[in-house]
Formats: C-alpha cells, sequence, structure tokens
C-alpha cells in the first residue's frame, strides 16, 4: 500500500516537474522573441521607426520582414518590424518609410493576418492622405496563379492612390526566386543609404540537404479517395535534427535528384523542372499549371511529428496529374523514391500556424485529409506538455479506409486530452457529411469554447473545407467575434 502511494507521489511530481519544464521553455522562447523585437526598437531621439510590415500566411513574408528589419537595423536605422494587420492609420501618419512584403493567398486574396488591415484601413472612403509617407512593396507569389501576387499588387496601388511615394518600382517575387530577394536587398541598401552593408543572412533560408526516407506506410488501401501515405525521413547521416514546432512545414524539392557525387558521398543536384508542373493537391502544394520558367518550386508539407520523435513525419496523399502521371513531389515521396533514398528537404518555421501564445488555451482543431497532419502535431505537443483539453472535428471519406491515426486519436481520448471528437466520413452514408456540417450542429458547444478561452486551428483544403468552416464560425460566432480571434492570434489557418 505504501509503496504504492510513493509510486504515485513519484508520478505526480515528475508529472509536476514535466509541466514546470515545458512552461520555462515556453517563457523562454518568449522572452527571446521579445528580446529580438525590442532590439530593433528606436532610441527615443532617433524619429519615426522604418516601419517593416509582414502580409503573411506561411511565413515566408514574415522571415524576410524580420531580416530586413535587421538589415536596416544594423545600418543605424530605427525599425519597427511588425503584421500589416496590426498596423493603424495612425500609424501610418506618424511614419516617414514603410517597407511592406505581401503574399498572396487563394485567388489573389490577403492572407488571414492582413484582414483588419483590408476592412479597416484599405477600404476607407475617402481614401487616407499619405502624402507624407515614402513606400516599398516586395510581392510574393507564384506565376501559376491566375492572381499573380494580386495582394502586394493591391496593396501597391492602394498606397500609391493615397499619394504615398515610391522609393522604388514593386518587387514581384514569383516563387521565392533567389533574384527577386536580390532585388530587395539592393534596394534596402540604397533606402539605408549604404552600398556596403554586411551580408547579414542568406536571404533565401537554409540550404536544402539530402534527407532519408526510412518509413513509407499506405494508410488507406482500398479508399475512394486517392492513396494516402505515413512518411518518415532523417536528416543527412551525422547531422543533428533542426528544431522545430508544431505547426511548422517541410520544403520539398521535386525535381532535385540525390545523385552520388564522385568521392561516393550524397550530393544534392538540382535539376530544373523539364515539364509541367503537378497537382499536388495534398500539402501546401498548389501548382496547378505550367511551371513557366522551367525553376521549380518547393512543395511544402505540414510536419506530422515533433523533433521529439527523432524524424520527420508527413502525411501525404498522392496525387495524379490530368494525363495520368504521378505528382512531382508527391510522386517521388509515395512511390518513385526507393526506401532509405534521398531527397532535398528543409525545415521551415510556420509562425501562424505554431501554438504562440495558445498554450494555455483550451484547441479547437479542425481539419480534412492530409490536414490531419499538422493536427497531429499539435496533439503530440499537448500530448507531452500536459495542457488544457482538445476538441478534434476532422473529415475523412470512409470510416473503414481514411480513419488515419486512428489508435492515436483513441489514445487521446481516453487519456482525457481528446475531450470531444466528431468525425465526418462523408461516403459512409448516401448525404454527404463534412466538418462544416459537424461544426455546425455543435454551435452552442462552440460557442461555449470560445467564451472558455479555447483557440482554433484549421488545417487543410481550402477549397471546399476552409471557406465553409470559416462561414460557419461567422454564422455561430458573429463576423466581429471570428475577426477578433484572427487579430488575437486564437483563429489560425493552414489551408492549402
Ligand atoms: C492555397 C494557396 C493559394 C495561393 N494563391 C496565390 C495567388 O492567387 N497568387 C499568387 O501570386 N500566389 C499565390 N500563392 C503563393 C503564395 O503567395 C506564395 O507561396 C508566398 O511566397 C507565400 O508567402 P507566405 O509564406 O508569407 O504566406 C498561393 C499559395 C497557396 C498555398
Amino acid at each position: 500500500m505504501a509503496s504504492r502511494l510513493a509510486l504515485a507521489l513519484l508520478l505526480v511530481l515528475l508529472y509536476l516537474i514535466l509541466c514546470a519544464a515545458v512552461a520555462w521553455r515556453h517563457r523562454r522562447l518568449q522572452r527571446a522573441a521579445a528580446a529580438e523585437a525590442a532590439a530593433l526598437l528606436p532610441t527615443a531621439d532617433a524619429g519615426p521607426p522604418v516601419l517593416v510590415l509582414h502580409a503573411s500566411q506561411t511565413g515566408q513574408a514574415e522571415s524576410l520582414a524580420w531580416r530586413t528589419g535587421k538589415f536596416l537595423h544594423l545600418a543605424g536605422m530605427p525599425v519597427r518590424v511588425c503584421a500589416l494587420g496590426q498596423v493603424s492609420e495612425q500609424d501610418l501618419r506618424a511614419s516617414r518609410h514603410a517597407l511592406i512584403i505581401a503574399s498572396t493567398y487563394g485567388e489573389g486574396d490577403p492572407p488571414d493576418s492582413a484582414a483588419p488591415f483590408v476592412r479597416d484601413v484599405m477600404s476607407q472612403t475617402p481614401g487616407l492622405d499619405l502624402r507624407h509617407l515614402q513606400v516599398g512593396v516586395m510581392a510574393l507569389g507564384d506565376q501559376t496563379y491566375a492572381h499573380f501576387c494580386g495582394f502586394g499588387r493591391a496593396v501597391h496601388a492602394w498606397l500609391l492612390q493615397c499619394g504615398a511615394q515610391p522609393l522604388f518600382d514593386r518587387i514581384d517575387v514569383d516563387r521565392e526566386d533567389p533574384a527577386g530577394f536580390a532585388q530587395w536587398q539592393q534596394r534596402l541598401s540604397h533606402v539605408a543609404g549604404t552600398a556596403d552593408l554586411p551580408e547579414t543572412t542568406d536571404w533565401s533560408g537554409p540550404a536544402f540537404e539530402p534527407w532519408q526516407l526510412v518509413e513509407r506506410r499506405h494508410l488507406n488501401p482500398g479508399s475512394l479517395g486517392g492513396p494516402v501515405f505515413h512518411l518518415a525521413l532523417m536528416p543527412p547521416a551525422g547531422q543533428p535534427l533542426p528544431s522545430w514546432e508544431a505547426g511548422d512545414l517541410v520544403q520539398v524539392l521535386p525535381a532535385s535528384v540525390m545523385a552520388e557525387d564522385s568521392t561516393g558521398g550524397a550530393d544534392v543536384a538540382i535539376a530544373a523542372a523539364t515539364s509541367v508542373a503537378d497537382a499536388d493537391a495534398n500539402a501546401n502544394a498548389n501548382a496547378n499549371a505550367n511551371d513557366v520558367a522551367g525553376r521549380t518550386r518547393p512543395r511544402e508539407y505540414t510536419i506530422a511529428s515533433l523533433p521529439q520523435c527523432g524524424r520527420v513525419e508527413l502525411l501525404v496523399r498522392q496525387t495524379r496529374r490530368e494525363d495520368g502521371r504521378l505528382g512531382q513531389a508527391s510522386g517521388l515521396l509515395t512511390e518513385q523514391l526507393p526506401l532509405n533514398g534521398e531527397i532535398a528537404l528543409r525545415v521551415r518555421a510556420h509562425p501562424s500556424f505554431r501554438i504562440g501564445d495558445n498554450h494555455q488555451r483550451p484547441l479547437i482543431l479542425i481539419g480534412n485529409g492530409t490536414g490531419l497532419a499538422g493536427l497531429r502535431a499539435h496533439l503530440q505537443a499537448r500530448a507531452a506538455a500536459a495542457s488544457p483539453p482538445a476538441w478534434l472535428v476532422f473529415g475523412e471519406r470512409q470510416s473503414a479506409h481514411d480513419a488515419h491515426y486512428r489508435d492515436e486519436i483513441a489514445a487521446w481520448q481516453r487519456s482525457g486530452l481528446l475531450r470531444h471528437t466528431d468525425l465526418a466520413f462523408s461516403r459512409d452514408q448516401a448525404e454527404r457529411l463534412h466538418v462544416q456540417h459537424l461544426l455546425a450542429q455543435q454551435s452552442e458547444r462552440l460557442r461555449q469554447w470560445v467564451a472558455d478561452d479555447a483557440a482554433i486551428y484549421v488545417c487543410g483544403s481550402l477549397q471546399g473545407m476552409a471557406g465553409a468552416v470559416d462561414a460557419v464560425l461567422r454564422e455561430a460566432l458573429g463576423d466581429a467575434r471570428v475577426d477578433q480571434l484572427l487579430q488575437q492570434g486564437r483563429y489560425r489557418r493552414d489551408v492549402y
């Protein structure tokens, strides 16, 4: 009896130590981020800071904005880096210079984080008077979309319409083209008034490296849907795993081949894309037309695991092009690359889908298909940190084939981490049933969870799911509340 009690006490103690360690790590990360922002802040007599504003969905524009901020700071300029959505009319009135890096989503739409700016500032009539403001815009986009750099262009046009003075011509960057980034860096040197700034960072991000595919499991044989695979990858031998957080993603070079070099070691040879780009419908990869420049764009996949598990795990749906050929990246990962073969990959932060300030909040996790990847990583992080409860709303086709990670979900239900689990299998009954329908049926619970401070994470397809879920949220909670959640970082989306 006494030994049982001692064991129970020991377990409680270990649990408390674990919680304290997690809380400490989180505080440390938050302090580091705050220190980074504070380091850029101007001293009292330095005049108004240069506003460096980002409109970002998956983090590219945000990370470029921070690099821009550090670059200008090195040149002695006062800088304020923040999301475009956090900027007010007064901020623009009080500034002299603004540099804006804006990506585009949907069909020429702004990223979620920029919605408040579009609604509250850009839509004002008559427009603002910004004749005192000098501006530079870098628009990020993908030429395979009809509305190439649509939002960056719209912001730029709006600024000029308000009388703002262009510091230089707008720079449109197609699929992370390094030449576009180099042009931006050059323009910044002019803005900073120096031609010889030190090379601060590699603007194109970390290098791709030859990761090894160590596991491939077909999860849904017999499904009506496309084949879905659980994959595991390890970094090059001898290299430690990079660090990442739940919500982050990997980029894979679809047209890269890992060739043996003359010394017998593995090397990354990046071949130009030779043909029409694929339509990898899963991952955040939305290639859907000719790869115009013959230059290939990395495909992005949300990571389904945490570094603690020792490897990057992905949930990837194999896609086929209209002519029946396999999708470039998904074909490589799910079929063409032999087990233990190598593929060019790098890990990329995705700040807007991370847990951020929400780690003490209940989580409503909503997704479909391979969108379960990001939700799984968040659930794993919750399980490790003994956090507040979560509610999973997940949709796929058939329960007999497509209940991915069924055992893990059952274990999280048993442990109490998943307080509610609503699964929509669209083809299990005559009427199509999707996550938005289940959510609409649970609108009372939804309101209660949000009133209890929950955060909402949506991961999966943009077409069909994300828009319909957004409509249900707005119906249940009201537009103002949903916009407020977006602004507070309590409604985050990783949709593709
Ligand atoms: C679902 C989806 C839709 C997109 N729509 C467009 C578009 O309409 N026009 C465009 O130029 N780029 C589009 N893009 C490409 C992104 O703007 C581009 O990848 C950008 O570099 C992402 O930057 P971020 O990480 O800061 O969000 C789209 C990307 C995705 C995943």
